[in-house]
């Protein structure tokens, strides 16, 4: 604790001394002020530190000269905690530092006491983690993070840090961004004669990751089960509320697995573990987020009760038989769309994965089904609100199968000698952080749940 101390010089966090302050202790903090009221004896300042969506009153005598400080000022309060009449803790303060003015009126584009859109806050990204329940997003999503983590720890998997440069774009659709030096001077200075000259940093063709998957299968074949959390990149013209250019993917890989239920009954139940310990450390800022984006928290509903495996023919029956429903038409070579995604959840009152898809919808290293090699081991997982949350399979551990396939892209010899020197059977998954926040959250639009938003048109700061 004291050493935790020396490095924030000696100040407390609000979130800790909410928790964890005794009456009669005596601390500083540091924080800005976001309102104040002067009353007959006290002034009082709300001081947010941006630890915790809670507000901690410093209390001040009111003859003590506070024409400096405002709302927005930054400053450094030092005195004893005591209990507040409605029993919360608050510090009387026996000296107040102003580190700084707020000047939030010149031009600052967020009035404390109003509520601002969603699209009007996103238009300032550099001053939005001061609104209240981005504040409360960021921090969730840090919680969420250390509780993936901290679960795959506790597993005794090994994150890997895949690489955000790479040659092969894993899935196989061309949605990739490519990568060069921005010199062209650079370019020349390290061109080779049989080098295409915008190649000749890399000697190949570079971009960024659209998947860890192969990375992690690699170091999965010697280090048994893997798992990354880092940024993807899909250079998609969408501008849907669900789809980000840079987003971050969660992706394990386990290894010696051989049956698609094992991966089912894995993401069940690590969802749910993480869910569960998001609870347990950030329900303050979930359900303030939940109210901000839906007008109320909630509960949720798939956290005790089991979730449903349909097989991708018996998804199709449901489809068809509720056709009149939508408005999209079930095309057998693209999966389901959004609104059939949904629906199949409604329909099952339940969390859906949809299982032993066609080959042809899926990319090459997918495990082929032995006794029905037109179907292949793929898992999408649909979720209530957000549709697709997961995507996974058993990958293909036969070299002459994969050397076999009609479609199987160029320059990945490496991938298939992993499987030349022993065929270790592997599957994992991936799954959009982002898009689990919105799960969670109920916040409509994706651009809020990650602090530097990319998307088309838009790469801001
Ligand atoms: N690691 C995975 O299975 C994720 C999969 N490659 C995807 O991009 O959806």
């Amino acid at each position: 604790m004291l050493l935790i101390k020396r490095f924030c010089g000696g100040f407390q966090r609000i979130n800790a001394i909410t928790k964890g302050s005794k009456p009669g202790e005596r601390l500083s903090v540091q924080g800005w002020i976001q309102n104040i009221r002067r009353l007959k004896k006290n002034i009082f300042f709300d001081l947010n530190d941006g630890s915790t969506m809670r507000k901690f009153q410093v209390v001040i005598p009111k003859n003590s000269d506070t024409k400096d400080i405002g709302v927005g000022s930054n400053i450094s309060a030092t005195g004893c905690v005591q209990t507040a009449p409605n029993g919360q803790l608050e510090l009387h303060a026996e000296h107040v530092e102003v580190i700084a003015d707020g000047n939030i009126t010149e031009g600052y584009p967020f009035s404390p006491k109003q509520q601002h859109s969603p699209e009007y806050v996103r238009e300032h990204l550099h001053l939005r983690s001061r609104v209240d329940y981005i504040a409360a997003q960021l921090r969730l999503r840090h919680r969420a993070m250390k509780a993936i983590h901290d679960y795959m720890d506790k597993l005794d998997f090994i994150q890997i840090n895949t690489p955000v440069l790479t040659t092969n774009d894993c899935e196989g659709a061309g949605e990739v961004f490519r990568v060069q030096p921005d010199s062209a001077d650079l370019l020349k200075e390290m061109t080779r004669p049989s080098i295409p000259i915008e190649q000749s940093y890399f000697d190949n063709k570079v971009f960024l990751s659209v998947s860890g998957q192969f990375h992690l299968e690699a170091m999965t074949y010697g280090l048994g089960n893997t798992y990354t959390l880092n940024p993807a990149f899909r250079a998609e013209n969408c501008k849907s509320p669900i789809h980000l250019s840079e987003f971050y993917m969660y992706e394990a890989e386990i290894a010696f697995i051989t049956n698609i239920s094992s991966l089912t009954e894995f993401i069940e139940k690590m969802i749910k573990a993480i869910t569960s310990r998001i609870i347990e450390s950030s329900l303050d800022d979930l359900k303030f987020c939940q109210e901000k984006a839906l007008g109320s928290a909630f509960d949720i509903p798939w956290l005790e009760s089991p979730w449903i495996t349909l097989s991708y023919d018996e998804a199709c029956d449901i489809i068809l038989a509720n056709k009149e429903k939508f408005k999209t038409e079930l095309k057998p070579a693209e999966g389901f769309s959004k609104e059939q995604e949904l629906y199949m959840v409604e329909y099952c009152q339940a969390p859906v994965f949809v299982v032993e898809w066609p080959a042809n919808q899926k990319p090459f290293y997918m495990k082929a089904v032995r006794s029905n090699p037109e179907r292949v081991h793929a898992l999408d997982l649909l979720m209530p609100g957000v549709g697709e949350l997961c995507g996974g399979s058993l990958r293909e551990n036969d070299e002459e199968r994969l050397r076999a396939l009609p479609h199987l892209p160029q320059g990945l010899e490496w991938y298939l000698e992993l499987r030349k020197y022993g065929g270790t059977p592997t599957g994992g998954f991936g799954m959009g952080f982002e898009r689990y926040l919105q799960l969670i959250t109920g916040v409509k639009n994706i651009r809020d749940v990650i602090p530097f938003p990319r998307y088309p048109h838009s790469c801001k700061l």
